[in-house]
């Protein structure tokens, strides 16, 4: 049976690393007859430029009538004032809520070869494997009120609302635990559940959903300490919880213990695993049109659509080994070259992925 994938490159590097992706994607689909079907939507400041907003009704439309969704990157100055381009009542974030896609898997796992990438030294983060699940459709993101309201004085004032209801948390921890009872049995709950009360719920939910898995060795840590963790010793975690600001700003620093968020994939997946999968990055307008952006994060997200929403590990697995197999052969984006490797641009990372698919067959 036929599947339908719905490619949205976006903005800035979007459709440079998207192009190598869907390259990949394309080959493996034809080499081992997967029945992928591949449709296009613009998002984003592309989707600004050419209808008027960033997120149209018939790409939602599309979006979900898709089996999975293959995202790039979205935004950048032309499009800057409030972020048009991905507030909640309009663009990515629309799209995230209105799929439910409230499970954000994040994994961090460093390629023995990029060692010498990390931010850290090799001892603190050789073996790092490491998945952060963030909520994706709730906490402060999301709550209401928000805006600049101006006060009787005059003075104007922004604001938003961090809010989690009890089936929220609940949906989001049981993501956890059983991630957590698939790897290393180890969570920790990430809240700032001292200062809070939010977060103190959050704290007494994921206690309690432990009793569900007494297997798996829950632990707490307030937020700011777990920043600190991330970066003096990674490895001590194993499957991170967190809530949706928190989860964003986690998974960039734990994207340096890796080398690059160049390198850093995600999958965003509702209830049913379905899922849209794009790179931990943005649109890297400082790069964009130079051909230099890292495409790997992005083949890494195809590989997670075809393990979690289209039904083909094997294929999944066998793209893992040819990232991994060109990073063997010396091959790097300059953000994650080092001396002694071969620097190459965007086309060429995703032409040596495609060449290792080739030859492994
Ligand atoms: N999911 C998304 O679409 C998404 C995610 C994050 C940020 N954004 C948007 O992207 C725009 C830029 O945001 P930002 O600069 O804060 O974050 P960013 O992730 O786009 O860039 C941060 C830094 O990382 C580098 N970088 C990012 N991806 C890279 C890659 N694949 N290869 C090599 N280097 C890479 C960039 O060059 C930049 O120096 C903003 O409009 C922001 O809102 C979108
Ligand atoms: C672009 C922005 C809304 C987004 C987020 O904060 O979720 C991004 O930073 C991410 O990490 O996916
Ligand atoms: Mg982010």
């Amino acid at each position: 049976m036929s599947k339908n994938v719905l490619i949205m490159a976006g903005d800035g590097i979007g459709p440079e690393i998207m192009e190598q992706a869907e390259n990949v994607l394309r080959f493996v689909n034809e080499q081992e007859s997967l029945g992928l079907e591949f449709d296009h939507a613009l998002v984003g400041g592309a989707s600004i430029d050419a209808a008027g907003v960033p997120l149209t009704e018939d790409a939602l439309k599309l979006a979900k009538a898709s089996d999975a969704i293959l995202f790039g990157a979205i935004g950048g100055p032309k499009w800057e004032s409030l972020e048009i381009a991905i507030r909640p009542e309009k663009g990515l974030l629309r799209l995230r809520s209105e799929m439910e896609l409230f499970g954000n898997l994040r994994p961090a796992m460093l390629y023995p070869q990029l060692a010498e990438a990390s931010s850290l030294k090799p001892e603190l983060v050789s073996g790092l494997d490491i998945l952060i699940v963030r909520e994706l459709t709730g906490g402060i993101y999301f709550g209401q009120p928000r805006g600049i309201r101006t006060l009787e004085n005059g003075e104007r004032q922004g604001y938003n609302t961090y809010v989690y209801s009890e089936s929220e948390i609940i949906r989001i921890g049981r993501v956890a635990f059983e991630a957590a009872m698939k790897r290393g049995k180890k969570l920790c709950s990430v809240d700032k559940a001292n200062v809070l009360e939010v977060t103190e719920l959050w704290r007494e939910i994921m206690t309690d959903l432990n009793k569900e898995y007494p297997e798996v060795k829950l632990s707490h840590m307030y937020v700011d300490n777990a920043a600190m963790q991330l970066i003096r010793a990674p490895k001590q975690f194993d499957v991170i919880v967190t809530g949706n600001m928190f989860g964003d700003i986690l998974s960039d620093a734990a994207a340096m213990l890796t080398g690059s968020i160049g390198m850093l994939p995600s999958a965003s997946l509702d209830k049913n695993n379905k899922g849209m999968y794009e790179p931990c990055h943005g649109s890297a307008p400082d790069i964009a049109g130079q051909g230099i952006a890292n495409p790997l994060a992005t083949i890494l997200s195809a590989a997670m659509m075809l393990r979690y929403s289209l039904g083909h590990g094997a294929t999944a697995d066998r793209l893992e080994a040819a990232v991994s197999k060109v990073l063997d052969q010396g091959y790097r984006t300059a953000d994650i070259y080092s001396e002694g490797t071969q620097k190459v641009s965007t086309s060429q990372m995703g032409e040596a992925v495609l060449n290792v698919l080739k030859s492994s067959n």
